[in-house]
């Protein structure tokens, strides 16, 4: 049982997410400049660089990629697709998971054209740019659905949706420690993500660093738990991960466009 506290906070910050606007989020920070796909420094192509690395070097491989708190984006598995036959997607908000069977029905239903980011991982592909449509239609078919999630929970999905092994690969952006009332909740999140995966999988976590808050919407501010490396560090090693690499990037200052005060991105 967590003490008191701990479920005050926990409810406090799902207070807080009843705001949340997935379209005015997507506007925030994948648009310009932060995913300015001309631009070598700019956020969103440095993110899909990572993972695409992340999905094709490491020997990250099996059969169910899990996306925790997808929220209404799908950059996160853009290169995953390719190498997982199931993708399980899941978000604490309905308005998350309408927005992203949107773009799964295919009905001009979702706020936000992903068609720059499927030709910038096809580049980095090493296919020529006019694939995106098979890479649309691939991510279509290997999402086998979008379903709630809590990470607080210490079951944070539904028992029937798993395979008794567990993933074989979570991928996380963005979620924890922006959900989490404090360090000691992030790491209990941490835990809790960790047993929805089989002994051995990989955990690909992208997160912020030394931001202590967001704008998930106009006026919707969002407290978010400040982290350094140490800590990201310190915190895996205490949820029983075991870490193979660290990238860390550094906003540059016209990245810093007011809808967050993060200073650098790690994973
Ligand atoms: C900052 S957004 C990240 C979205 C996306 N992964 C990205 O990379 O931009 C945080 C997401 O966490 C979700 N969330 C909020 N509370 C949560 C909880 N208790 N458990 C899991 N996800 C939660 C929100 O709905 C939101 O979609
Ligand atoms: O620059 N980006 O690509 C980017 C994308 C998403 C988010 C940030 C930056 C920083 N704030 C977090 C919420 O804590 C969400």
């Amino acid at each position: 049982m967590e003490e008191k506290g701990a479920e005050k906070g926990v409810a406090a910050m799902a207070a807080c997410y009843q705001g949340f606007d997935p379209a005015a989020y997507l506007q925030y920070n994948y648009t310009p400049p932060r995913a300015d796909f001309e631009r070598k420094d700019s956020i969103v192509p440095w993110k899909l660089a990572c993972l695409h690395r992340a999905f094709t070097e490491g020997d990250v491989s099996g059969e169910l990629l899990v996306d925790i708190g997808s929220g209404p984006t799908l950059y996160q598995v853009l290169s995953g697709c390719e190498v997982f036959n199931k993708v399980l997607l899941t978000d604490f908000l309905e308005v998350n998971r309408q927005e992203l069977r949107g773009w799964l029905q295919d009905e001009g239903g979702c706020s936000l054209d992903w068609t720059p980011y499927l030709q910038h991982v096809c580049k980095l592909e090493g296919r020529r740019p006019s694939a995106w449509t098979e890479k649309a239609a691939k991510l279509r078919q290997v999402i086998m659905d979008i379903v709630p999630i809590d990470v607080h929970c210490p079951q944070p999905l539904a028992l029937d949706i798993l395979p008794s092994a567990g993933a074989d690969c979570l991928v996380s952006c963005f979620c924890l420690e922006s959900v989490s009332p404090d360090l000691a909740a992030f790491i209990r999140a941490l835990g809790h993500i960790g047993r929805l995966l089989r002994p051995g999988g990989h955990l690909l976590l992208i997160g912020a660093l030394g931001e202590s808050y967001y704008f998930g919407g106009p006026g919707v501010k969002i407290p978010v738990v400040p982290l350094n490396e140490a800590q990201v560090c310190a915190s895996l090693k205490e949820s029983g991960y075991t870490l193979i690499r660290l990238e860390v990037y550094t906003l540059p200052q016209d990245m810093r466009v007011g809808v967050d005060d993060v200073s650098g991105v790690f994973l």
